[in-house]
């Protein structure tokens, strides 16, 4: 475990669900001390059996020690007051992905931390320079874009806004080398970033091809794994990501670019109309499927 502390020594995080929990427990092990805001104590419980699930996880593979465990639910601290964020040294917002709740309680954040606290967003599908301009101070707001799960995921996108002061994105860059096995790609602020913006029209691709009858699900997701050495056949990493979520994000490219790469495809809407979200409810492309007919 990296004990460095040398900047954000304590970090605000906005919102414990799915992201949250991850970016907590990353945060964590770097040594750092986290508060983590969210609106209830349900969601707060929540979160907290999610980090102790991941570290209990690293002990029964034998990466991780009971005393790393205590340690790192040790810097966790939960609030549902936003007053509790008063001399943090940054704020990361991972709440719900919508504009308006997430420029509100930025808003009131700031007027608890000041006007120097950098601002970080780890919207995965928002403008990250359209909210600095909603926000007081724009020059301290970049993004900071985990993927998930955050604690298994290497890459971290440190976005630039037009208003981005170029010394937060240094900053940002060496802070992510001080966590573990985490690399930082700087990217400008486009819709999807740089990863989901060549992710997000092959992924749509596949969906056309596989409704196409090109082949079965799984002989898509082997040829791509097996031919051309990927990691996760697409099929499979749709029903990982959730359908509804690749919706989304495609539909908020889409919206943002008019560019057709980012089109849904009629099969992926069709799916999540009829409840089939991939791994989340059981049900995908690959989850819960009878193995299909050859052709
Ligand atoms: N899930 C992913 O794969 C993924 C990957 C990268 C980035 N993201 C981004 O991370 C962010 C969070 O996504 P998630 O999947 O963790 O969502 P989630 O729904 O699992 O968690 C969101 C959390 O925010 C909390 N919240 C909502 N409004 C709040 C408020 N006003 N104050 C405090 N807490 C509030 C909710 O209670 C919830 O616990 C989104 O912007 C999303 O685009 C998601």
């Amino acid at each position: 475990m990296s004990e460095s502390t040398t900047d954000f020594s304590t970090i605000g995080l906005l919102g414990f669900g799915t992201m949250g929990a991850g970016i907590a427990h990353v945060l964590a092990s770097s040594g750092r001390t986290v508060i983590v805001l969210d609106t209830d104590q349900d969601r707060l419980e929540a979160g907290s059996a999610a980090v102790t699930a991941f570290l209990d996880d690293s002990i029964a593979r034998g990466t991780g020690t009971d005393e790393d465990k205590t340690a790192v639910l040790t810097r966790i601290i939960t609030t549902t007051h936003v007053a509790d964020l008063a001399g943090v040294d940054a704020v990361i917002e991972s709440v719900t992905e919508n504009a308006e709740v997430k420029t509100v309680l930025l808003r009131e954040v700031a007027t608890v931390v000041g006007e120097q606290i950098p601002l970080l967003t780890n919207t995965s599908a928002l403008s990250v320079t359209d909210l600095a301009a909603a926000l007081p101070n724009p020059a301290r707001v970049a993004g900071l874009h985990f993927f998930n799960p955050a604690p298994v995921q290497r890459t971290i996108e440190v976005v630039r806004a037009l208003q981005t002061d170029g010394d937060l994105i240094e900053r940002l860059v060496a802070f992510v080398d001080t966590l573990a096995e985490k690399s930082a790609v700087v990217v400008r602020d486009r819709p999807g970033f740089l990863i989901n913006s060549l992710l997000l029209p092959y992924l749509n691709d596949v969906i056309a091809e596989y409704d196409d009858g090109l082949a079965t699900a799984e002989d898509i997701d082997v040829a791509l794994e097996l031919g051309l050495g990927y990691k996760t056949g697409p099929l499979k990493m749709l029903d990982t990501i959730g359908l509804d979520d690749h919706l989304h994000a495609s539909e908020a490219a889409y919206a943002a670019t008019l560019d057709s790469r980012y089109a849904p495809p009629p099969l992926l809407r069709q799916m999540v109309a009829a409840d089939r979200l991939g791994d989340k409810n059981g049900h995908g492309f690959r989850t819960g499927q009878p193995t299909e007919e050859k052709n």
